[in-house]
């Protein structure tokens, strides 16, 4: 194999979409954190180009395709990033980030000993089913990237798809799909119809309550990004006495003061959402569309107040299981001995009235695990039927393959076992996918009639919470334990935790490194507004003296 790297993808020669060289010095190192790369778009050309040839071995040790998205997600317009997907839509193997790590960290001399080392340890047999997909998001620096993962995939003669603009799920859909060609058809109009052709069929085997309060109509804030072209798409395929969407938010500034994320965080209307307006069912993507949050602005007595009321990852989470083990119940009944078993995975930021209502009124335990999509799919997919949230509006369900012989392919009479079975189809069961979470909801919310007013009082209630991002300079001394929940290090910061917990009632909180971005994330709640405000403050203090006094 020729081992030339082309001198625009060399570390020295870095080059970026503008033009200009940014070379990377030989002791700058990279991990692949909670969702792939994520730097500074000038960074990324020589990391593109290596993640590619990386994602190429990959795909000739399993003969199979592989994904590269070329997105940041949430993150400003000025950062990109990479990550790879492995061959049925999931989040790369662990033990190929390690490898990935090492490809990226080698100095430009390195490279060839480190490319042949690794080599030898992947036995590649067959090959002709290789290939490397690749899907970019709407930044303007994602052409220059896509050209520089070609060049790597083209290092080993390895076939490579440029599929595009793409929302990230849409990549991993896209991926099973060439692996799987049962799945669906490997091209964005593939994902359309399967999913558009579910919904309908959905929309027709359900019955509306005669009481029924439901609304056919939700605004959608894009975050500026790839959700608005795609989801126009999408929707091309549903008629819109179905379901009218009002796209907001465009193509301004990607996620600047708009987007999941910016909700999530500030729990404040985004850009172009108006508290007075009479909006009463919002939603917002994000940035690369893998994240859904619904919302509606707070009812206040100050007409001004931007406030938003959030029905997060944990309120859709809740809506859907229940939905699903209504739709269960036909085959419970009919087959007592044989159960699917159903699971719903959390992370410490989920909501602690969300975990209280699945333990205790819907009996269910939830599994609760480190962050990052790889960790929640991973424990969801020991179920027949595993329901996954983030409470920033990444989740999906997963479906065993019992499941799929069961439910899907096994005729019933039952109507419910038939609207569990195209729901399932709804879902982007790849991965958290705000445009099928979106119609998921939609179709949830109609079956039971309900307006917003309805979700935010039949279920739960949030208890306060607060998401405090603290910028440091050095954010790899906290280490955490405990599904991130007990710093164990800085030593002691963890009782000044606890300590300032213990004043407040129904509180918990914790401090964590983001995988992510250069800071430090607080997360509080308690029994009131003021208090909760009152313990993310003085944690977020506890981090500055901290991070001051070093
Ligand atoms: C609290 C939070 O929302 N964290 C996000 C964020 O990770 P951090 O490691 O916290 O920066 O980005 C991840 C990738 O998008 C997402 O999976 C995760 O949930
Ligand atoms: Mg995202």
């Amino acid at each position: 194999m020729d081992l030339t790297v082309p001198v625009e993808y060399s570390r020295a020669g870095n080059t970026t979409h503008s033009g200009n060289v940014h070379a990377i010095q030989d002791d700058e190192k990279f991990s692949y954190g909670t969702a792939g790369f994520r730097f500074k778009s000038e960074k990324l050309p020589f990391i593109v180009f290596r993640c590619a040839y990386v994602a190429s071995l990959r795909a000739r040790q399993l003969n199979s395709a592989i994904g590269v998205m070329i997105t940041a997600s949430h993150n400003p317009s000025c950062d990109n990033g990479v990550k790879l997907v492995d061959p049925s839509g999931d989040m790369l193997n662990e033990q190929w980030e390690i490898y990935a790590t090492e490809v990226v960290n080698a100095t430009d001399a390195e490279l060839p000993a480190a490319v042949r080392a690794l080599e030898k340890q992947i036995s590649v047999g067959k090959t002709q089913l290789s290939r490397v997909v690749c899907g970019m998001d709407t930044r303007c620096s994602g052409p220059c990237l896509m050209n520089a993962a070609r060049a790597g995939a083209a290092l080993f003669n390895v076939q490579f798809d440029d599929i595009g603009v793409v929302s990230t799920p849409m990549l991993h859909y896209a991926v099973k799909a060439f692996n799987e060609p049962k799945f669906a058809e490997p091209t964005h109009d593939g994902y359309y119809s399967a999913i558009a052709d579910s919904f309908k069929k959905l929309y027709e085997i359900t019955e509306e309550p005669k009481d029924s309060r439901y609304q056919p109509k939700v605004i959608v804030d894009c975050a500026n990004g790839v959700g608005a072209p795609r989801f126009r798409n999408l929707l091309e395929r549903i008629p819109s006495s179905l379901l009218e969407v009002e796209f907001r938010n465009e193509s301004e500034e990607l996620n600047q003061g708009c987007g999941a994320d910016f909700v999530k965080i500030s729990q404040k209307l985004p850009a172009n959402f108006s508290p007075t307006a009479a909006e009463p069912k919002c939603a917002s993507f994000d940035g690369d569309a893998d994240r859904l949050m619904y919302f509606r602005a707070k009812a206040s007595e100050n007409s001004e107040s931007n406030d938003a009321e959030l029905f997060d990852g944990d309120k859709i989470a809740v809506l859907i299981v229940t939905y699903i083990r209504e739709q269960l119940k036909d085959y419970e009944n009919s087959t007592p001995m044989e159960r699917l078993r159903l699971g719903i995975v959390q992370t410490a930021y989920a909501n602690g009235s969300s975990t209280r209502y699945i333990r205790e009124k819907l009996g269910i335990e939830p599994i609760i695990v480190p962050t990052g999509v790889k960790h929640l799919h991973e424990a969801a997919s020991e179920f027949d039927i595993g329901i996954y949230f983030e409470a920033n509006g990444h989740g999906t369900v997963v479906f065993s393959e019992i499941f799929d012989r069961i439910i899907r392919r096994t005729p019933t009479e039952s109507l419910p076992l038939r609207r569990l079975a195209l729901f399932s189809r709804v879902i982007n069961e790849t991965v958290g996918d705000a445009f099928a979470d979106l119609l998921a909801v939609e179709a949830v919310l109609r079956h039971y009639g309900w307006s917003m007013d309805d979700w935010a009082e039949k279920l739960y209630r949030d208890v306060p919470n607060v998401q405090i991002k603290v910028p440091v300079i050095d954010r790899s001394i906290f280490k955490t334990t405990n599904a991130e929940q007990t710093l164990v290090k800085p030593v002691g910061i963890q009782k000044m935790i606890d300590t300032d917990v213990a004043k407040y009632n129904n509180s918990r909180a914790f401090i964590r490194p983001s995988g992510t971005e250069n800071i430090v994330r607080v997360y509080a709640e308690a029994d009131t507004v003021e208090n909760t405000l009152q313990l993310g403050k003085s944690l977020e203090q506890v981090v500055l003296n901290l991070c001051n006094s070093n």
